[in-house]
């Protein structure tokens, strides 16, 4: 049928995105959804905090490292154990409890805890008493013997030479030292975590096994991968409220389903502008989209962006 051959021509771009992503030296295809989307919107600047939920296996740091360096950090968290690509740092929790996310908050909080590769090319990372080292699976001692390292993060992916340095004006400095007081220091939150799916893991009952996952990829789980994103994308909403810093931004995955349009109206309320996004190298069939939030407002209640 014609649908069955555009979804085969669908399948063969995303092939060729997978292509391009080992050519590049990239960890997975996912990056070229975040590079379109920079490519179009200039959401990482030189020097910038990013935080990657989800970051597993780890594309999407490696173009937050190449992009926000030299002078930029990266921490991700992901519930699986994962190693964060070179110049990266990296949690292991589950995003949703709330212990998890202060400690993320706290790792962030400390301003030169995770950071490599500042201007003068001097390493500074303390390891804050509270977080055990073996948590902190980060690259920044490697980077400490190999500085060079942190150029050539991302192979392939051009580095942000046309980006000029920023020179704050007197409000800018005034936002940034109320930012910081207040615990406001990351300037670009990502998400692109997804529910994990329980049964892929057994392999051992296949006749219950096999129907289960084709069931997984018919429109009659859409309602679960909808509900589950949501509770991500909450909980995302939350950690963005506390710690992203003035005029900072969120990228978010969601998986569209009845109660998008709320979580829509929760962003407006906390930033400039909300974009939602299909990039091109999504998959064409899937209920997965994009929002990305442009430019946090401070002067919002917590009431009016989280509460009911
Ligand atoms: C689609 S992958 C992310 C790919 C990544 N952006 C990249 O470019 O490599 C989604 C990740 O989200 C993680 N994840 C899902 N739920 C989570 C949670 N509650 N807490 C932390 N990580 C979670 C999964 O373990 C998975 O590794």
């Amino acid at each position: 049928s014609s649908s069955s051959s555009t979804r085969w021509k669908a399948r063969q771009t995303n092939d060729a995105y997978a292509r391009e992503a080992r050519v590049a030296g990239l960890k997975s295809r996912a990056a070229f959804k975040l590079l379109e989307i920079h490519s179009k919107y200039r959401i990482f600047r030189r020097g910038d905090t990013v935080v990657d939920l989800g970051f597993a296996p780890g594309s999407w740091s490696q173009v937050a490292v190449s992009k926000t360096n030299p002078g930029g950090r990266v921490v991700g968290i992901d519930v699986i154990p994962a190693q964060p690509p070179p110049g990266a740092n990296a949690l292991q929790g589950n995003f949703l409890s709330m212990e998890m996310r202060d400690r993320l908050r706290e790792f962030v909080g400390d301003q030169d805890q995770g950071r490599v590769g500042t201007r003068g090319g001097i390493l500074q990372r303390q390891v804050n008493d509270s977080i055990k080292q073996d948590e902190l699976t980060g690259e920044a001692e490697t980077q400490e013997e190999q500085p060079a390292a942190n150029e050539a993060a991302v192979a392939g992916v051009p580095a942000e030479d046309e980006i000029l340095e920023r020179h704050p004006d007197h409000e800018e400095l005034a936002e940034q030292v109320s930012d910081e007081e207040n615990g406001r220091v990351v300037n670009v939150v990502l998400s692109d975590m997804s529910e994990p799916w329980p049964l892929l893991t057994s392999t051992r009952i296949k006749s219950v096994n096999i129907p289960y996952l084709r069931m997984m990829n018919t429109s009659g789980m859409a309602f679960r991968d909808h509900a589950g994103s949501m509770d991500l994308c909450m909980a995302a909403l939350e950690f963005c409220y506390t710690t992203l810093a003035t005029n900072g931004h969120f990228l978010t995955k969601f998986y569209m389903g009845a109660e998008d349009q709320i979580f829509e109206k929760r962003l407006r309320r906390l930033f400039h502008k909300v974009h939602r996004i299909k990039p091109d190298s999504s998959r064409k069939e899937s209920k997965e989209a994009y929002f990305l939030a442009l430019r946090r407002k401070v002067d919002v209640s917590r009431e009016a962006v989280l509460g009911d």
